[in-house]
C-alpha cells in the first residue's frame, strides 16, 4: 500500500482520486479479494485451473436466473472464462450509447440502471443480476444497434463477473437453450424500453420461417431421391446380374454346340484366326458359306437343323461381324440352341467365349 501511495504523490494525483484509489485498496484487502488473481491461475495447468474457477465462481453463476436451467457443461464453460472486476461506489460499469464490448453478472453489491439524467432509477440490479447482454447479442429489431441502451451505475462497491462478447458467443453456439432465452429477455428489456422495432422483428422471424421451411423441403427431397437412388441402383444390380447369367448360359451352349460337334466350327478353322482387339475378324467366306458348313456338321451330328423361319439366306461378303451380330440378334438373341443362330447372337458376343472374357461381362 505504500508503494501505491508513493506512487501517486510521484504523479500528483489529486487528493480525492487518492483516496478513492486507496479505499478500492482497502476493500479488496478486507474481502480477501487477490489482487493478481489472474496472474496466479494463470501459472496453472488448465485442469487445476478449470477446478478453482469453478470453485470459486460456480455458486455465484447458479444464482443467474437465465443460467438456472441451463446444462452444467454451459456453466463450466462460462465460469472458466469469466473475469471479476471490481468498482467503487458511484463508477459507471456502462454508458448509455457505448458500443457493447461485454456483459455482466453480479457477484456482490448493488447497481442503478438509471436514465440520461443521472437520477432517475429504472431498476436496481443485485446478486445474480445479469446485465449489458442486450447490446452484444446482436437481437433483431434493437433499434440501438450494438450500442448500450441504459446507464449502468455502481451504488456501493460492486464485484462483477466479465464476459467478453466474443466468448459468450462461442459458449452459445453450442447451448441454443440458453441463447434462447438471453435473447428472449434482452427483447423483453428492449420492449419495456421502446427499443424494438416490432415490425423489423417480426419480418426476420417470417423470413427465419420461410427459410426453415425451406431446409426442410429440402431435405425431404434429398430423402426421396436417396430412396429413388437406391432403388434404380438395386434394379440396375439385378438386371445386370440376370443379363449375366444369360450371357453366360448362351457361351456354354455355344461352346459345346459348336466346338465339341463341329469339326467345322469357324473358331477351330485356320481360316478363321481371332483378332486381338474384338476375337473375331471378317470371315474370308461368305456368310451364308459358313453357315452352310455348319449346319452339315450339326446335320451329321444331330439331325436336321430347324432353322428359323424368317432366317436370312445370305449376307455379302464384306458383312463384319458386328453386321453379322446385329443381323443375328434381330433374328432372335434366344437362338441359343442353334449353331446356325451364329455365336453373334447379342452385341456382347462379339467377343469370343473365352474363360476370361466370361469373367468380365
Ligand atoms: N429497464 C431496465 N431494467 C433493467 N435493466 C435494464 C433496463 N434497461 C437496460 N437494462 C440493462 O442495462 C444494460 C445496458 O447495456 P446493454 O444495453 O448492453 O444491456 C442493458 C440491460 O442489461
Amino acid at each position: 500500500m505504500d508503494g501505491v501511495k508513493q506512487y501517486m504523490e510521484f504523479r500528483k494525483v489529486s487528493k480525492d482520486l487518492e483516496n478513492r484509489v486507496i479505499k478500492w485498496f482497502d476493500y479488496l484487502w478486507s474481502n480477501k479479494q487477490s489482487l493478481d488473481e489472474e496472474g496466479v491461475l494463470k501459472s496453472l495447468p488448465d485442469k487445476l485451473k478449470a477446478e478453482i474457477a469453478i470453485h470459486v465462481h460456480l455458486d455465484t453463476l447458479k444464482q443467474v436466473r437465465i443460467f438456472q436451467d441451463c446444462e452444467p457443461g454451459l456453466l463450466v464453460e462460462l465460469v472458466l472464462k469469466l473475469k471479476l472486476q471490481v468498482f467503487s461506489p458511484g463508477d459507471f460499469v456502462c454508458r448509455k450509447g457505448d458500443v457493447g464490448k461485454e456483459m455482466y453478472i453480479v457477484k456482490r453489491g448493488k447497481l442503478s440502471v438509471v436514465a440520461d439524467d443521472g437520477k432517475t432509477v429504472y431498476a436496481t440490479l443485485g446478486a445474480g443480476s445479469v446485465f449489458g447482454e442486450v447490446s452484444i447479442l446482436n437481437i433483431v429489431g434493437n433499434k440501438t444497434g450494438n450500442r448500450r441502451t441504459a446507464n449502468v451505475r455502481s451504488v456501493g462497491y460492486s464485484d462483477l463477473f466479465c464476459l467478453s462478447k466474443d466468448d459468450l458467443w462461442d459458449a452459445l453456439t453450442e447451448y441454443p437453450d440458453a441463447k434462447k432465452s438471453l435473447m428472449e429477455r434482452g427483447r423483453q428489456l428492449l420492449m419495456k424500453d421502446g427499443l424494438l422495432d416490432e415490425e423489423a422483428l417480426k419480418a426476420a422471424q417470417e423470413q427465419q420461417e420461410t427459410m426453415t421451411d425451406k431446409i426442410s423441403r429440402f431435405e425431404t427431397s434429398i430423402d426421396t431421391l436417396n430412396t429413388r437412388l437406391a432403388r434404380l441402383l438395386a434394379e440396375y444390380s439385378s438386371a445386370q446380374q440376370k443379363l449375366k447369367q444369360r450371357l453366360t448360359k448362351i457361351e456354354r451352349r455355344l461352346d459345346f454346340d459348336c466346338d465339341v460337334t463341329n469339326p467345322a466350327s469357324p473358331r477351330l478353322s485356320p481360316y478363321f484366326p481371332l483378332s486381338p482387339r474384338t476375337g473375331m475378324t471378317p470371315s474370308p467366306f461368305p456368310l451364308s458359306a459358313t453357315r452352310a458348313r455348319r449346319k452339315d456338321a450339326l446335320f451329321v451330328a444331330s439331325g436336321p437343323p430347324q432353322p428359323p423361319d424368317d432366317e436370312p439366306q445370305s449376307l455379302p461378303p464384306s458383312a463384319t461381324p458386328a453386321t453379322r451380330a446385329n443381323t443375328s440378334a434381330s433374328h432372335g438373341s434366344e437362338a441359343t440352341a442353334q449353331c446356325s443362330s451364329l455365336p453373334l447372337a447379342t452385341p456382347t458376343l462379339l467377343v469370343p467365349p473365352s474363360p476370361s472374357r466370361r469373367d468380365t461381362i
